[in-house]
């Protein structure tokens, strides 16, 4: 990404959930601490948003962005926020991170928030999130790719609350149990929680109605797991990562709050890596 390089580094950030605040007790321990500054925190229930940083503001509305001299607005508040602060975040910052990434799927949106991005000219920016290996899968897309499948595998106390209820005996599995095969588009809309990186896969590789997306249920593992697999001209890819989930929220993983906290690292460090 392009951001400004300046120290601080003014960073606004649309929900105070259990990612955005992990983002913000990782950062303050690391060695950008000095560097970055959280001026500003959108959210939707004001009433409900304890511990915020000291010197940041509570926003409820996205006009408010306007005049807060951004250089990152990143975004950890589900998907219809992204669609709610977007426009404003891509006119007032010089990049919208965005994590609840299944929000894309909607092309008309995908659209608008390029076409705001680019007359702004800033930047919006699909974090890694919870996977390993989009750097490659991106880089590979360069060439034709032949085949992306991306299998998404969480023990049952992730998928409650969600159609997998419906779909699978969630309580009384004994050995793992697929409910969902179908598109990257299909699978982030009917889990919005769940499979937001099923839309992540898709931007970097083969795009939304050719990613095979696989959802599984698996009583006998505790963290969340992809399994990212793609061949084409490139050659091969085959990734798995087991992550830890959040002690605050266990839909979400330890990775979505990390690559967020690597993303804003290199806008401000001398080294991007
Ligand atoms: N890309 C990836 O790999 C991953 C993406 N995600 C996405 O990130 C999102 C956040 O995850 P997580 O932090 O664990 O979720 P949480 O539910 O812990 O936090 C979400 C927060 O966002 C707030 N919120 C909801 N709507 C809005 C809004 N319109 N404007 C501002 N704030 C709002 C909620 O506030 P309240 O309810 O109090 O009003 C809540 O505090 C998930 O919903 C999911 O879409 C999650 C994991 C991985
Ligand atoms: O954290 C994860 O493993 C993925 C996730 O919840 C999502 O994509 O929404």
């Amino acid at each position: 990404m392009t951001a400004r390089r300046r120290k601080p580094l003014r960073i606004g950030l649309i929900g105070w959930g259990a990612i955005n605040r992990h983002v913000v007790r990782l950062l303050s321990r690391s060695v950008v601490a000095e560097a970055v500054s959280i001026v500003a925190i959108g959210v939707r229930s004001p009433e409900r948003a304890q511990d915020i940083p000291a010197d940041a503001s509570l926003l409820t509305d996205p006009q408010q962005l306007a005049g807060l001299d951004l250089d990152i607005v990143a975004e950890a508040a589900g998907q219809p926020a992204v669609a709610l602060w977007g426009e404003s975040a891509l006119r007032q910052a010089g990049a919208f991170a965005v994590t609840s990434a299944g929000a894309l799927a909607d092309t008309a949106l995908l659209e608008r928030l390029m076409s705001v991005a680019e007359a702004a000219g800033s930047q919006l920016v699909v974090t890694s999130g919870a996977l390993a290996g989009i750097d490659a899968l991106a880089a590979a897309s360069a060439l034709p790719l032949d085949e992306v499948v991306h299998a998404i595998v969480k023990p049952p106390a992730a998928w409650r609350g969600t159609p997998a209820e419906r779909l699978v005996p969630l309580d009384a599995l004994t050995a793992p149990a697929s409910f969902f095969i179908g598109s990257a588009r299909e699978a982030a809309r009917r889990f919005p929680q769940n499979a937001n990186v099923a839309v992540i896969s898709a931007l970097a590789g083969i795009g939304l109605d050719r990613t095979r997306v696989e959802l599984i249920a698996d009583p006998g593992i505790a963290e969340n797991c992809h399994r990212l697999s793609a061949h084409g001209a490139f050659g091969r890819l085959s990734v798995t990562i087991e992550n830890r989930p959040l002690a605050d929220n266990p839909k979400s993983s330890e990775m979505a709050a990390l690559s967020l906290v690597r993303m804003i690292s290199n806008s401000v460090s001398p080294l991007c890596r």
